[in-house]
């Protein structure tokens, strides 16, 4: 597949962002490129919105994964593309519409020039939430046709095009999302004595909450918590009888999101008494960490020097990826991919080059055929 073929899917798809478990028209097109390119060495299976597809090898010994994530984020685009999102307050936001056209590029060549070992291609939904990694790897679909190892990668907005990074171990953080509601009782701007404020409780709870990170955990264990949306009252001259913080928990070690979420249930015991009111947490989607096994990154690492590609010692994120899932059952390893944009990953602004879709194409395709040998 030539630059303007990768370039004009990545587009297409980058006009129609859906959240997880709704990529019904991602999973139309994926499927209809895929159709394009069928040959009789090719099976594809649906799992929800999601999609395997199995390229028949021509002395299978093994079979290789190689997975793409499928879905967009809330967010309102603010680029100037022309090819901006058609969904409102939806956006690729991530680089997944750079991930799923660099697994079709791949496909195409794997098709017409097939390699030893049978490849499985995994179009994964819902991977900003609420997890599609999991349920898909416990699928009939998916056990089926289980690879032995896989591996993924995901764009790195502060890396040169031309650059792929990676490390043995851990290179993506534990996550667990958090959403907190808050009842008090609402009133009168003029009289907050006669109710009980939830604007105030759940600012001062942001606030609190940071200092779990400093003061309840070992310095050298690293966390975060982040509150990216916030949601109280109805208007200026009311106070909210209700409020809901919406966030995530990051670690490094896979016990310290334990140790947070007791602080933070303390927490709210302590202010559900100081500010007269109930609080309910629910952790949403919690993804292990990804988890790189080093023989694989010493393959990887070696390939890309064998192919002109500037490989580069990663450090660990507090990134989240349900890919960890899939890692803790299977072997292999994730990866970043260059592709030089001013803003970062979840900016409204992220404007990847799209000079790395040949790049991606290029390290996924050398990295099947060393893991073929
Ligand atoms: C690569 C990336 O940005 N992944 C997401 C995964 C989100 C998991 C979940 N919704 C959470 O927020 O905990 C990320 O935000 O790191």
């Amino acid at each position: 597949m030539d630059k303007t073929e990768l370039q004009e899917i990545r587009r297409e798809l980058h006009q129609i962002p859906e959240l997880g478990f709704q990529e019904f028209k991602t999973q139309q097109y994926v499927v209809k490129k895929i159709e394009s390119m069928k040959t009789d060495r090719v099976s594809i299976k649906l799992w929800r919105t999601g999609i395997l597809v199995k390229i028949d090898g021509l002395s299978p010994g093994k079979t290789i994964g190689f997975r793409s994530d499928m879905d967009g984020l809330p967010i309102t685009e603010a680029t100037d593309f022309d090819f901006q999102s058609t969904h409102d307050a939806r956006m690729h936001a991530c680089g997944h519409d750079f991930h799923m056209t660099i697994a079709l590029g791949v496909m195409k060549q794997i098709i017409t020039e097939p390699i030893n070992d049978d490849v499985v291609f995994i179009f994964q939904p819902a991977e900003e939430g609420p997890g599609g990694a999991l349920p898909m790897l416990q699928s009939d679909e998916f056990q089926q046709w289980k690879p032995d190892c896989l591996f993924a990668l995901h764009i790195a907005p502060e890396l040169p095009v031309g650059t792929v990074s990676s490390r043995k171990g851990l290179l993506f953080a534990n996550t667990s999302e958090l959403f907190i509601d808050f009842k008090g009782l609402g009133g009168h701007a003029a009289y907050p004595h006669l109710t009980r404020d939830m604007t105030v409780a759940a600012s001062s709870f942001v606030v609190q909450m940071q200092q779990i990170i400093s003061r309840s955990l070992n310095p050298l264990d690293s966390a975060v918590i982040t509150v990216g949306k916030m949601e109280s009252g109805f208007v200026q001259n009311a106070i909210a009888e209700t409020a809901r913080l919406e966030g995530t928990i990051r670690t490094l070690n896979p016990e310290t999101i334990g140790i947070i979420k007791e602080k933070l249930e303390k927490l709210m015991r302590g202010f559900e008494i100081s500010h007269d009111c109930r609080i309910k947490v629910d952790y949403g989607a919690n993804y292990y960490q990804v988890y790189n096994q080093g023989n694989y990154v010493d393959l990887f690492q070696k390939t890309m020097d064998e192919n002109d590609i500037t490989y580069k010692e990663a450090n660990a994120a507090m990134t989240g990826e349900d890919f960890g899932d899939m890692l803790r059952e299977i072997p292999g390893f994730m990866f970043w991919l260059g592709v030089d944009s001013p803003y970062g990953l979840h900016h409204a602004k992220l404007n990847p080059n799209e000079d790395a879709l040949e790049i991606g194409v290029k390290s996924v395709i050398s990295t099947l055929k060393t893991l073929t040998k």
